[in-house]
């Protein structure tokens, strides 16, 4: 059997080394602590509790609801009530129905992601509205798998100012979750974005977690894999990049 690449690392100190980066990164900006959203899934749930266990009490837990999966919500609650984070709760639905249909009032129709991406760009909105009510940073969840390729909405989920994560592989966030006392419903459930109904990372990424990660972590995948997970990898490369601006000597 292939051994377990995941299983390597020591996850105390990663989840020790972690905490540490998120405390120097809000004193660095000069603000008090954090704020995330909660989705109910792995990456927000470890993200909140590392902020927690980083900030105490000045950490804000969101949970954003917009048409979603009542389940992700309970799961949400759930954990903030375990861990005692404080939370509040905005429902964005009939928000995103007056603001695609005020949108698409202009004769514009877009199709399923020009619509389903507002959900994270709207969750983005009221994650800085309470970041510079508190003087807190938005904390982002995104790590290295979802950043890899790009699966995330740019200005959307993607518009954070930290990202504690971005340095793990979806399968060493599992790890980091179990040291960080996630419950397993939370572990186990299937990634979702949840922008639609029955959506799942891996069906719309076209490979596994699984596969994605060892070819980040070694260069081994099969070759229709590595082909796709470089094609995505180009194709949101700009996602990662600093905004283009023409050079000031070709353009005066
Ligand atoms: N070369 C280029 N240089 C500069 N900008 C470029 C560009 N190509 C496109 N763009 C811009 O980028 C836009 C497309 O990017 P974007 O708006 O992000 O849209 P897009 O990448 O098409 O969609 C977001 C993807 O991320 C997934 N997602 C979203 C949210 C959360 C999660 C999750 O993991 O939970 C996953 C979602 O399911 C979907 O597959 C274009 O409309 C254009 O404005
Ligand atoms: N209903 C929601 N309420 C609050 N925040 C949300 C909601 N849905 C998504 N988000 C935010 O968007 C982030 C990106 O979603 P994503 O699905 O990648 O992460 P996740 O749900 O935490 O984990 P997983 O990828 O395993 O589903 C979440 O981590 C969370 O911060
Ligand atoms: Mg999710």
């Amino acid at each position: 059997m292939a051994k377990n690449i995941f299983a390597e690392n020591d996850y105390t100190k990663i989840k020790n080394r972690l905490i540490d980066w998120l405390q120097t990164g809000v004193k660095n900006a000069g603000l008090k602590g954090a704020v995330v959203g909660l989705s109910g899934g792995i990456d927000s749930s470890v993200t909140a509790r590392l902020c927690q266990l980083a900030f105490g009490d000045e950490m804000l837990g969101v949970v954003m609801p917009c048409h979603s999966n009542a389940q992700d919500r309970e799961d949400a609650l759930k954990l903030a009530a375990e861990f005692g984070i404080e939370v509040v709760e905005n429902d964005l639905s009939e928000i995103y129905d007056h603001f695609l249909a005020n949108l698409e009032q202009s004769g514009i129709k877009g199709g399923k992601l020009a619509a389903a991406n507002i959900k994270p760009r709207l969750r983005m909105t009221a994650l800085y509205y309470y970041a510079q009510a508190k003087d807190y940073l938005v904390v982002g969840t995104d790590n290295w798998s979802e950043l890899k390729i790009g699966y995330f909405t740019k200005h959307g989920d993607g518009g954070i100012d930290l990202a504690p994560l971005g340095s793990l592989v979806k399968n060493e966030v599992k790890k980091l979750a179990e040291v960080l006392e996630i419950p397993s419903a939370i572990i186990d459930k299937k990634p979702s974005a949840g922008l639609w109904d029955g959506q799942t990372d891996e069906s719309e990424m076209g490979f596994s977690y699984q596969e994605l990660d060892r070819y980040i972590l070694t260069g081994e995948a099969e070759p229709e894999i590595e082909k796709k997970i470089e094609k995505l990898s180009v194709k949101n490369s700009h996602k990662v990049a600093p905004v283009p601006i023409p050079r000031r000597e070709d353009i005066v």
